[in-house]
């Protein structure tokens, strides 16, 4: 998958900008917030209708005006062509079109571009709570598996119901408490399975990434943990009733579903230095790409990197340069304040680049 070309109008600070990008490697130079995030967000965006960073679409509108339109033309690995166009005017509904027609449904859309992002909030994997890691899952997930997202909606639909019955000060209708815990599990189990699937074959690739970025001295681990792992969730979902009752929420089912992270066997979150936490996630990404270019019918998805290189020794920046620079990745935005990694990326790259500087918001090519 290669981007061909990006217009941004009124994003964040980039009020226009009209990008012919390089096939292989997008260089962003610039000072401390001059738009070099919001332009790798906005090819996000393109990718997920909505901002990495921002959760509120209006928010990303330029402060002083009342529209943004972002427009990118890809080019597929099978050779076929893609417009994706993304409006909208504060106040109304934001317009998502695929070659001129627009979706019913945005979930349409989430895989057609696969894209992975690394960046510094990355690090909330490890600091933040299970919501974060849980985001990640289906996130790639959702990517590849079509129906990943329908299910689990209807997962989150039964949960708030039940959730509701819960909260009741009379005593709740027992069929349809039944009913709702029947759901939870048929589709707890569905997402169990999916997320069982996805850890089991990420975790290989994330280790080898990460042996290879941290010569193999650091010894980090990836566990997926459920409550389906215990007992058929139905039996887990029903045995606690009272105590949901007296909490006034289900305590259990995949709805907190957690990945624990260790280094050498203890929890990465109280053991890890930053430059340690910042390995572990830059080797979750790449895995994530590793396991989303197989995933996604040979699609090689587009990799973001913003600002990857801070609180990393330049041993690790090096293994980490060669190894983004070699054949197995394909269309690489990077963004930098220091040239000095950048020029070293070009010096190991014999290929097609463009360096783009930012000012203030606007770009030169
Ligand atoms: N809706 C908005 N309208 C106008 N400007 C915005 C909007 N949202 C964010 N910005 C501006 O975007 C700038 C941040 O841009 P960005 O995060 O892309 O910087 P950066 O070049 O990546 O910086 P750094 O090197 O510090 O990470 C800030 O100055 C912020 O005020």
């Amino acid at each position: 998958m290669i981007l061909r070309k990006l217009s941004i109008i009124n994003y964040k600070n980039i009020r226009s900008a009209t990008l012919t990008l390089s096939p292989r490697l997008n260089c962003f130079i610039g000072s401390n917030g001059a738009g070099k995030t919001n332009i790798l967000d906005a090819v996000y965006y393109l990718s997920f209708c909505r901002s990495s960073q921002n959760p509120v679409d209006s928010q990303v509108i330029t402060h002083d005006t009342d529209f943004f339109v972002i427009e990118g033309g890809y080019d597929t690995d099978g050779g076929d062509a893609e417009d994706i166009y993304c409006g909208m005017k504060r106040g109304k509904k934001k317009h998502f079109k695929r070659n001129r027609k627009e979706y019913k449904k945005l979930s349409e859309h989430i895989g057609l571009l696969p894209v992975v992002l690394i960046s510094p909030s990355d690090t909330f994997l490890i600091d933040g709570g299970a919501e974060e890691r849980r985001r990640l899952m289906d996130m790639v997930i959702s990517q590849y598996d079509r129906g990943y997202m329908d299910i689990l909606t209807r997962y989150n639909k039964s949960l708030q119901q039940r959730n509701t019955l819960l909260k009741m000060e009379t005593e709740p209708d027992i069929t349809l408490m039944e009913l709702l815990e029947e759901q939870m599990a048929m589709y707890g189990e569905m997402l169990y399975q999916k997320r069982c699937c996805f850890v089991d074959e990420l975790v290989p690739l994330f280790q080898r990434f990460h042996e290879d970025i941290s010569m193999g001295n650091e010894s980090v681990g990836l566990q997926y943990v459920s409550h389906c792992r215990r007992s058929p969730l139905i039996d887990v979902i029903r045995r606690d009733r009272m105590k949901d009752r007296a909490v006034g929420y289900s305590l259990h089912g995949v709805h907190r579903d957690d990945l624990e992270f260790t280094l050498d066997g203890h929890p990465m979150r109280r053991e890890g230095s930053q430059g340690q936490n910042k390995t572990f996630v830059v080797s979750l990404k790449l895995a994530q790409f590793e396991f989303l270019k197989r995933a996604c019918a040979g699609e090689t998805p587009l990799l973001l990197l913003d600002d990857i290189f801070d609180k990393l020794d330049a041993g690790r920046v090096g293994r980490i340069i060669k190894m983004v620079s070699g054949d197995g990745f394909g269309q690489i935005f990077i963004t930098d304040t220091n040239r000095e990694h950048l020029d070293s990326i070009l010096e190991s790259c014999s290929y097609d680049y463009k360096i783009f500087r930012v000012d203030d918001g606007d770009v030169c090519g």
